[in-house]
């Protein structure tokens, strides 16, 4: 599992973590006073280039679809505040550089402390679709946990006359690799909550997730202690 990172009145700062297996005691004091923190999600987005990712995340942090996009160089953050259950989260989303020669020398930074990633490809090109394979092997290859969640994104949907993927050849690919398989357009404005609900998604499993880790420690001598081996694995996100 990924360093948590928070943001609070000093700023953004970083927590060492814990591994899925915890049964040394860890100190989380710090994590459990919700009042003074935001938790923050760093959420990637991965892809062949020109497959819409910038696209998608501005129409999830911004609401819009831009005008003009250029090539992405090394990355962009964008973020975007959320409020899951009560607690205000800040959902972190990189979106990344799909052309090699713009994102070599920044891969390492997109895989460290990931919670979280997103798959694009292009329903209209199925090259994009065929290479998701080199992006899961790269993602894998960085020591990705297999407990971050991973979803698979289709987009391009209003080009409707020019689908290459179809949906069942995707479903079963995203089956295949445990993912929930979204098909949707960054440009159609009524596909707009479709897009959000992929972050959001992903954001409500990492709370749940999260909330395991919270439910099992105890407080022992003023100090959290975490009781017992946790599966973070379970999760009670619904979509
Ligand atoms: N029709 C249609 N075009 C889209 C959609 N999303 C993105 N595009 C177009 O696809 C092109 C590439 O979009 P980007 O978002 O810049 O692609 P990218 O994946 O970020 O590309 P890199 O930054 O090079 O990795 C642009 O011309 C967008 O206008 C969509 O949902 N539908
Ligand atoms: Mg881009």
């Amino acid at each position: 599992m990924a360093n948590e990172s928070f943001e609070n009145e000093g700023g953004t700062g970083s927590r060492n973590s814990r591994n899925t297996n915890f049964t040394s005691s860890v100190d989380l004091s710090t994590s459990l006073d919700s009042s003074v923190q935001t938790r923050i999600f760093k959420i990637i987005v991965i892809g062949d280039s020109n497959v819409g990712k910038t696209c998608l995340t501005f129409r999830f942090t911004g609401g819009s679809f831009p005008d003009k996009t250029e090539a992405t160089i090394g990355v962009d953050f964008r973020e975007k505040a959320v409020e899951i259950e009560g607690e205000k989260i800040k959902v972190q989303v990189w979106d990344t550089a799909g052309q090699e020669r713009f994102r070599k020398s920044m891969v390492e930074h997109y895989y460290r402390n990931v919670h979280a990633v997103v798959f694009v490809y292009d329903v209209t090109k199925m090259a994009s679709f065929q290479n998701l394979k080199t992006w899961i092997q790269e993602c894998n290859g960085h020591r990705v946990s297999p407990t971050v969640p991973r979803v698979l994104v289709g987009n391009k949907c209003d080009l409707v006359s020019h689908i290459q993927v179809p949906s069942n050849t995707a479903l079963k690919f995203a089956d295949a690799h445990n993912m929930l398989l979204f098909e949707t357009s960054a440009k159609d404005p009524k596909e707009s909550q479709n897009v959000d609900s992929i972050f959001m998604c992903l954001a409500c499993r990492l709370k749940a997730q999260k909330s395991l880790l919270y439910r099992d420690v105890e407080r022992e001598d003023g100090r959290v202690r975490l009781s017992q081996e946790t599966d973070v694995n379970k999760s009670n996100c619904h979509c």
